[in-house]
């Protein structure tokens, strides 16, 4: 057995609490072997985590990864504009190599933030999961499916992407990449084609992903058109079920909440979207309280504008405090909970928790810092203080991605000028 040590930190809990401890890790297996005192000696690698924090990974519940090719493309706009006007014809350009290279450029923010797992929701998925795999992370991975401006069999064509995609790339990469059938959103895909394929996606057994309740613009059409609320169109459709997560749920009445508590149904909070986009602001205390599992979320790079899990979770602290007018809502320790364990529990992977036989993905963060001290409480450091630049080792699967700011599984100068060079030739080709 091969194992490494992560020795001399302070180790946040699985009760978000932070304690003294030393973390073993069997990287054959991938699993933490245990957290307690003095693990270090006969360890074949050590990382040094002094005057530092270790954390799980942090989950990101919701990306379009390969998007952080327009990152800082199209801003100050609302969704449809944002979406119809600059986002959707510049990804009708997007080529697989284009997606390869942004969701590299992707997995090396995320590495770098702290983040070891994520879902992610976008098209070419297979060089999405080419990409993931080489960068060393997990994730959830789907075909986002539109139909609106198809005809028939294009809108059929996608939905088969979206089950071949869900039944082909589940297990990859040593099993660090599952899967998701992932409708784009209750608006933008025909209720014919969610009958016909949401049934099929319960065959292979994977769990249901999609956009709800982001704006007012995607509830009202429903309910003129259906005379039910978004959450009660998705449930006579088989899409609020164990397991299944949607992104957003930011205008969600009380039947809604009731109906994903009751169901299992998680919710990925994406604050800084919903802030940029001016979709409004989720219930997260109401969700939480009501029982709903609820993970966060970054959303794209082009509607946030970075994947950096350490900024969500302050943005979640923040707008659940404006949106209750309770400073005491969604406090430190419930935005910490909900960027490792709620996500991971949203997306259905077993990871988020430091301790004995759980999957081995860690972030450590520096603690010297100016920003940093003093240290009443590492809690709320992290939701409220800490920053991606502070993440010093990330590790995943057991695997040693990041040592003291170096990312080993990338070539971070390759993977950046490949990305520039993507990103520049896809704006010349979407504007000439
Ligand atoms: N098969 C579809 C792609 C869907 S992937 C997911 C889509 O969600 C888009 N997207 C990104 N952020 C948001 C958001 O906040 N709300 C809704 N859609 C978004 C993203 O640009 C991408 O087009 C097609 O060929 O167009
Ligand atoms: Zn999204």
């Amino acid at each position: 057995m091969t194992t490494l040590a992560i020795t001399g930190g302070q180790v946040l809990l699985p009760d978000i609490t932070v304690t003294r401890a030393d973390v073993l890790v069997d990287q054959d297996g991938g699993e933490i072997l245990e957290v307690g005192d003095d693990l270090a000696s006969d360890a074949d690698e050590t990382l040094d985590a002094t005057d530092s924090l270790v954390t799980p990974g942090f989950v990101n519940g919701h990306c379009h990864v390969a998007m952080t090719l327009m990152r800082g493309y199209a801003d100050d706009k609302s969704l449809d504009a944002w979406l119809q006007e600059d986002i959707w014809p510049t990804e009708a350009e997007l080529t697989p190599d284009d997606v390869y290279h942004g969701t590299r450029l992707g997995a090396l923010e995320m590495i770098k933030s702290g983040t070891t797992a994520f879902a992610d929701m976008y098209f070419m998925v297979p060089n999405i999961a080419d990409a993931v795999e080489e960068a060393g992370l997990r994730a959830r991975l789907g075909h986002g499916i539109v139909t609106v401006a198809s005809n028939d069999e294009e809108a059929r064509e996608d939905a088969r992407e979206g089950l071949e995609v869900a039944e082909e790339l589940d297990g990859r990469a040593d099993g660090r990449i599952s899967t998701a059938f992932m409708p784009h959103s209750l608006t933008t895909i025909g209720s014919e084609y969610l009958e016909e394929f949401v049934p099929q996606a319960r065959d292979l057994g994977v769990p249901i992903h999609y956009h709800a309740n982001e704006t007012t613009n995607e509830v009202t059409p429903i309910v003129e058109e259906h005379g039910v609320r978004p959450m009660a169109y998705a449930a006579e459709r088989g899409m609020v079920q164990e397991g299944d997560f949607v992104a957003h749920g930011v205008h969600l009445d009380e039947s809604e909440i009731g109906l994903l508590a009751e169901a299992g149904t998680s919710v990925v909070h994406c604050p800084a979207s919903n802030m940029k986009l001016a979709s409004g602001m989720a219930p997260v205390q109401r969700m939480l309280d009501a029982g709903v599992t609820v993970g966060i979320g970054t959303d794209g790079a082009a509607s946030n504008n970075d994947l950096s899990m350490l900024d969500e979770a302050r943005d979640a602290a923040m707008i659940g405090k404006l949106e209750t007018g309770d400073a005491s809502a969604v406090p430190a320790e419930s935005v910490v909970e909900m960027m490792t364990q709620g996500s991971a529990d949203a997306i259905g992977l077993d990871v988020g928790r430091l301790e004995e036989g759980a999957p081995a993905d860690l972030a450590v963060l520096d603690l010297e810092s100016a920003h940093l001290t003093p240290r009443h409480d590492l809690v709320s450091h992290l939701a409220y203080a800490a920053a991606a630049s502070d993440v010093r080792h990330t590790v995943c699967d057991g695997q040693v991605l990041m040592c003291d700011r170096d990312v080993r599984s990338l070539d971070e100068e390759a993977v950046r000028t490949q990305a520039s060079e993507a990103a520049e030739a896809l704006v010349d080709r979407a504007e000439n």
